[in-house]
This record gives C-alpha cells, structure tokens and sequence, in this order.
C-alpha cells in the first residue's frame, strides 16, 4: 500500500519509528517531513497529507503531533479525508469497520509507541464493513448536509 506519513516537531521520532515498521511491512512509504525536530506548524504538515490523500498518491495517511488533535483537525478540513484520532485498538478497528477512515492521527506525547505500533498495523489490515457503514460514510462526503445550516 502507498501510504504517507507526516508530523509536526513533537512526533518526530514516532513518526521515524513508524514509517520504519510500514517499510518492514512492506508499503511504501512517503514521508512528507519534517525532517528535523526544529519547531514547524502541525496545520502545514496536515494539509499536506491531505492533499497526498485527495490526489490519490496515496491510499492512506499516518498523521502525528503531540496530542493528534491539531494534525486530525488539519487533516479533516479537506473533503477526501476521513481521518480518526486514535489511542487504542478497539478505536482503530472501528475507525476502519464503521468509518472507512483513510488517515489515522495519534498523539506522540500521549500514546507509547508500542500501542501506536498495534494501532497502525490494525488500521492498515482491517476492511471496511460497507452495508449501513456506507450510508453514513456516503453522508459524510455529502456536499449538501440535511438539515444542518451553518
Ligand atoms: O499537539 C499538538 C497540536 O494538537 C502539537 O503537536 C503541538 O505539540 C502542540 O500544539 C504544542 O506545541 P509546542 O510548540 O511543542 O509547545
């Protein structure tokens, strides 16, 4: 699987550790920086997975920060990505089952690598469940909302 990986400077060596266990599996890695652990904006690196997302160069996303909740927000924002902030397995399973979610976000200075290690290899190796899941995901790509007015 093509797979990007991006973070801010909190997840760094998270993200190092990550796209080391992808290549070991055997995906393809992009790994859209930073490259070094000097301070940068998690927006930035975001939109940036995003976009590798809704261009389709890549099937999935790894999205990283402190908390995962900057980066999952800046995911989000863009239409082609369903992006689930995770910090254990039965979240990551799900996230994947019900949500077809195609990014998973984590937080580096929340989460210990090994359950964010677990939480990896469960969003890349379960299938989505389709069925009434696909009514809803196909909700969330709606370009009206029902019934929402903001
Ligand atoms: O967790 C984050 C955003 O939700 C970021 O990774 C940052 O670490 C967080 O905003 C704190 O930033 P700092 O400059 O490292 O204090």
């Amino acid at each position: 699987m093509r797979v990007a990986i991006a973070s801010d400077h909190a997840a760094i060596d998270m993200k190092s550790a990550l796209a080391d266990c992808l290549r070991e599996a055997g995906h393809q890695v992009i790994d859209l920086g930073p490259a070094t652990s000097d301070s940068v904006d998690y927006p930035d690196y975001g939109y940036k997975l995003a976009e590798e997302i809704a261009s389709g160069r890549a099937e999935r996303g790894v999205a990283l920060c402190g908390s995962g909740i900057g980066i999952s927000m800046a995911v989000n924002r863009n239409p082609a990505c369903r992006c689930a902030l995770v910090s254990e397995g039965l979240s990551a399973k799900l996230s994947r089952e019900h949500n077809d979610a195609n990014v998973i976000a984590m937080g580096a200075r929340l989460v210990g690598i090994e359950i964010a290690k677990d939480c990896l290899d469960i969003f890349l190796n379960t299938e989505f469940g389709g069925d009434r899941h696909q009514r809803r995901v196909d909700k969330l790509s709606a370009p009206k909302r029902e019934g929402v007015t903001a």
